[in-house]
């Protein structure tokens, strides 16, 4: 049998539509426009796609999008400086650096620069510790897009056994405080897990954001299994064709086994630009004293 394919293209677009919902409603009723100011520094292709996408999509939810790009070798006060800035502005209530920054940036201090409160990335440090000690938080874009796939297949994640697969900040780690949430039985995997074949083939639902082409391979999924990929690896097509894009997962071969399964391009990626749009109406309510929204 094939897995089922969890499909991004038509559940970020039911999260875009809950999301342009609830714009309107704190429009009409509030007078708040939420707005969301993206940060580009550099002109790296791939942000570049991904900065379009998310200006396109913040305006057709109906909210305001505020692009800021500087040169690559922008000095850090200056990047400082428009964080500053941002974080003054009230027509702003989402703040977005795209990372990575060109080399000689210190990332760390951008991100610890921005207002919480605004932090819709959920990278700093006071949301990374409001989310692991169970308070109100924005919790990272990816992790929240990869539960709302899993939750497609399985309306209650409790006890199920979750695997991880990595541990940076952006993905592996808030995801797992996600998990615990949901009460799943969380395991992590790094570079240096031994026999991470063994281990994954005991995941009732497997994460893999790892960033390395095609690792997971097929007779590593357990029989029925939900496989969320959450890699984008940008290989070059053969005799100069296209750029493909490939997941962490060896998704042939995966999809022969596993019970449900996320592609790549078409799956997770979606759902962090959806996600980042949720993150911006939570931020906005947040800030205007506002219950926590629907979304
Ligand atoms: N501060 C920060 N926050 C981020 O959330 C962030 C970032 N920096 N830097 C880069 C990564 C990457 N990322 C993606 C967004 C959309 C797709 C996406 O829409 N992917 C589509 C198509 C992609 C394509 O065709 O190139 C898909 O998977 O189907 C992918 C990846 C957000 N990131």
């Amino acid at each position: 049998m094939t897995a089922r394919i969890i499909d991004g293209k038509t559940i970020s677009a039911e999260v875009r539509a809950r999301v342009a919902a609830e714009v309107t409603r704190l429009k009409t009723d509030h007078g708040i426009t939420p707005g969301l100011a993206v940060v580009l520094v550099g002109n790296d292709p791939a942000s570049e796609v991904y900065v379009r996408s998310k200006h396109k999509q913040t305006q057709e939810a109906g909210m305001a999008s505020f692009e800021h790009r500087l040169p690559a070798d922008v000095p850090q006060a200056e990047l400082m400086a428009l964080i500053a800035k941002l974080n003054a502005d009230p027509a702003v209530h989402g703040i977005l650096v795209q990372l990575p920054l060109p080399k000689g940036l210190d990332s760390n201090a951008v991100i610890d620069a921005i207002d919480p409160a605004k932090d819709v990335d959920g990278l700093n440090p006071t949301n990374a510790g409001r989310l692991a000690s169970g308070l109100f938080a924005l919790t990272p874009c990816t992790p929240l897009g990869s539960i709302i796939m899993a939750k497609t297949v399985h309306a209650s994640l409790e006890g199920m056994n979750a695997l991880v697969i990595g541990r940076s900040n952006l993905v592996g780690k808030p995801l797992v405080q996600l998990l615990l949430n949901e009460n799943a039985t969380v395991t992590i995997a790094h570079s240096r897990t031994r026999d991470l074949p063994a281990l994954c083939r005991q995941a009732d639902l497997v994460f893999a954001a790892v960033g390395k082409a095609e690792m997971v391979k097929g007779d590593w999924i357990k029989p029925g299994a939900t496989v969320i990929d959450v890699g984008i690896n940008r290989t070059p097509g053969k005799d100069g064709g296209k750029d493909k894009l490939l997941g962490d997962v060896a998704f042939a071969e995966a999809k022969e086994v596993a019970g449900a399964i996320t592609p790549v391009p078409g799956g997770v990626g979606l759902m962090t630009v959806a996600c980042l749009l949720v993150n911006t109406v939570r931020a906005a309510c947040a800030i205007h004293g506002l219950p926590k929204p629907a979304v």
